[in-house]
């Protein structure tokens, strides 16, 4: 269907469905603040498959023009197929790759993009899981949590002498093996909005900043590689910000982590698979690189078992985006975008595809 001829038919006043996947961590104030102009088919909170979740909710396919998502679910073929009135995903994520863009694109649908100032939010997190790769800030803290005051209740004077001993020979052990930010030569792969956030705060730390991308960025004065091997092979750091797409799927294999070396870090706020995690895994147990900050995963929400007991890693579910703070403001923009694509407006707000 072209789509003039899909915008066409809509009465705005109608009480419009919207189906809904992922959900967005907005969706509960998205859907108190908007529950008068949508009804919200929440096709995340059901088992069934997308058709037969249509026919319990009694609602045809055809009568479906928009979709809210996030990443934790795919807006796949099969979908795309089964809606041939679908006219604009609106995603509260920056990333699109949970969405098929190709799809998208021969059937017309718009895809709109609506994070917010996140980008802030997410370099805040790169930095953050540095820090505590660097200094090990989590381990300490399971440790520190073992200690607890029923260790030493109903030990003899000798005995809690010995056991503060060690206490401190463990911390003692621990400190050999922390490291300054500072001078640390970072490596930053995906030098767009968050890369250069990223850039901005280690740039105070003491940090000297290099990046690779697709292309060389005018007007910009850090080191460019094009090969994110050499790279890896000139950093101490590496902090992975970029898109995921063909392109980048497992760009960060073990030859880069090699090249990285033994003193080598990894943080990752842009997507799981950027990295091949099987032989992440094994770079970390072996000792190959010193350490990983990870927000995300190559199978969310599975995380590799094996990454659990080690002390090198340090895990976050997938949360660099999420403040309470950006909240309100995607909130705003999902609710706008919808707003003018239901008033047949969306052609005028940036699109990403298409
Ligand atoms: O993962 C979060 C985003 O892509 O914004």
């Amino acid at each position: 269907m072209a789509m003039a001829e899909k915008h066409n038919h809509i009465d705005n006043k109608e009480i419009q469905p919207l189906l809904v996947f992922g959900p967005p961590l907005i969706f509960p104030t998205f859907e108190a603040r908007n529950f008068h102009k949508y009804r919200f088919l929440k096709a995340f909170s059901s088992q069934l498959p997308l058709h037969q979740f249509l026919t319990e909710q009694n609602v045809d396919p055809s009568s479906i023009q928009a979709i809210l998502c996030s990443p934790s679910q795919q807006v796949s073929t099969d979908v795309i197929q089964l809606l041939p009135s679908l006219c604009v995903i609106v995603t509260s994520s920056a990333g699109t790759d949970h969405i098929d863009l190709v799809e998208c694109s021969h059937h017309g649908i718009q895809v709109v993009s609506v994070p917010g100032d996140q980008a802030k939010d997410v370099a805040d997190m790169a930095v953050g899981l540095l820090i505590d790769v660097l200094w090990k800030i989590s381990a300490a803290d399971r440790h520190v949590r073992k200690w607890g005051p029923s260790m030493h209740r109903n030990l003899s004077f000798g005995s809690k002498v010995l056991l503060i001993l060690l206490i401190y020979m463990h911390v003692l052990f621990m400190l050999c093996f922390v490291f300054q930010l500072k001078g640390k030569r970072v490596g930053i792969v995906g030098l767009g909005k968050i890369g250069k956030e990223v850039a901005k705060r280690l740039e105070p730390f003491g940090c000297r900043i290099m990046y690779h991308s697709r292309n060389q960025k005018p007007f910009i004065s850090y080191p460019f590689y094009s090969k994110v091997v050499e790279l890896a092979g000139n950093s101490d750091v590496l902090v992975l910000c970029c898109p995921l797409n063909e392109q980048s799927r497992h760009l960060i294999n073990r030859e880069v982590m090699l090249a990285l070396g033994k003193d080598g870090a990894i943080v990752n706020v842009g997507r799981g698979a950027l990295i091949d995690e099987k032989e992440l895994v094994r770079c970390l147990m072996e000792d190959e690189i010193r350490g990983a900050g990870l927000d995300v995963f190559e199978n969310e929400p599975n995380v590799p078992n094996e990454l659990f007991p080690l002390d090198n890693v340090v895990l976050s579910p997938h949360a660099a985006s999420l403040t309470s703070d950006g909240f309100t403001e995607v909130c705003e923009l999902a609710a706008e975008a919808l707003e003018l694509f239901f008033s047949s407006k969306l052609p005028s707000i940036r699109l990403l595809d298409g």
